[in-house]
């Protein structure tokens, strides 16, 4: 399945349709998450008042949930808009940030997971971790460090939730469960971007919205963005200007970039 000419074709489509985004995220990283959404070619809205969520959700391409900044109201966003998604068979991506980091953060996850059919969940290797229900050194937001086998974890979530599970990191872990693909792109001054896996998510949502394939939409996206990163690296001095280059290089992603750079590995068989 994992073809460069897919990654292409992908690529072009989202550009070709602009898919609407509805994206629920934190105040961190939601400016570079719509800006980011652009350079890719889709169209993001960030809205969470409950008047209006299931009325965007339902008319969406994707929607995106992020939990980073967690409040009672934007839980109620989000249950409210995954909802009315599900009833529209509009996919649904969650970024459980820092879900680690404290119970709160892990129930509300879990909860959500249970009302909302989810299409791929995006997280660091702690933020997966905790969903597996393994010990591992979650550092607030950050993936911190652990023993556990990413892609038994991986397989684990993805197989509980019924859903596509992409883990972040130097090398990128995307399975269902049953097919797994590993990413070897993208570049060390990532971790330095905060929000870079925020707009990971954002991604991942612009692609799963033009296939009903999410697993090729998520190694697609994982792809292209690790790849637009390690471009971006290659160009600069430090995070300032790592962002600043990540955008454009997300804009500038061609055919012959992705033919001669993409690294990705189905590893089902290994
Ligand atoms: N050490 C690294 N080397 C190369 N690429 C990396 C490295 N760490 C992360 N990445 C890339 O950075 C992107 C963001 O992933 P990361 O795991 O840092 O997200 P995150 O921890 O959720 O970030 P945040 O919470 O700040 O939004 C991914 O596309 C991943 O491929
Ligand atoms: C730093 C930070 N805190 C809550 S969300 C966020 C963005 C990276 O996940
Ligand atoms: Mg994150």
């Amino acid at each position: 399945m994992v073809k460069n000419q897919r990654f292409i074709e992908l690529m072009d489509e989202v550009r070709k349709q602009k898919p609407l985004l509805h994206v629920i995220t934190n105040r961190v990283a939601i400016n570079d998450s719509a800006n980011g959404a652009l350079a890719v070619g889709a169209s993001p809205i960030m809205a969470e008042a409950h008047e209006e969520v299931a009325e965007i959700a339902a008319i969406s391409g994707a929607l995106e949930l992020n939990i980073g900044n967690l409040t009672p109201y934007s839980i109620e966003s989000m249950r409210l808009s995954g909802r009315a998604a599900n009833k529209a068979g509009v996919p649904v991506v969650l970024d459980p940030v820092g879900a680690g980091a404290t119970d709160f953060r892990l129930q509300t996850v879990q909860k959500l997971l249970e009302k909302v059919k989810v299409a791929i969940i995006r997280g660091n290797a702690g933020e997966i971790a905790a969903l597996a229900g393994e010990k591992w050194a979650a550092k607030g937001v950050d993936a911190g460090d652990g023993n556990g086998d990413v892609t038994d974890m991986a397989n684990r979530v993805a197989l509980s939730w019924n859903t596509v599970v992409a883990v972040s990191g130097a090398v990128d872990t995307i399975t269902d469960g049953r097919r797994t693909y590993r990413v070897k792109n993208g570049h060390p001054l990532f971790p330095y971007m905060t929000g870079s896996g925020c707009l990971n998510g954002v991604i991942q949502a612009a692609y799963v919205a033009v296939t009903s394939n999410a697993l090729e939409a998520s190694v697609a996206a994982s792809t292209i963005y690790a790849l637009a990163g390690q471009l971006a690296g290659e160009k600069c001095a430090g995070p300032g200007s790592f962002r600043q280059h990540l955008m454009d290089e997300l804009y500038l992603m061609n055919e012959e970039k992705i033919q001669r750079y993409a690294a990705v590995e189905d590893v089902t068989d290994l």
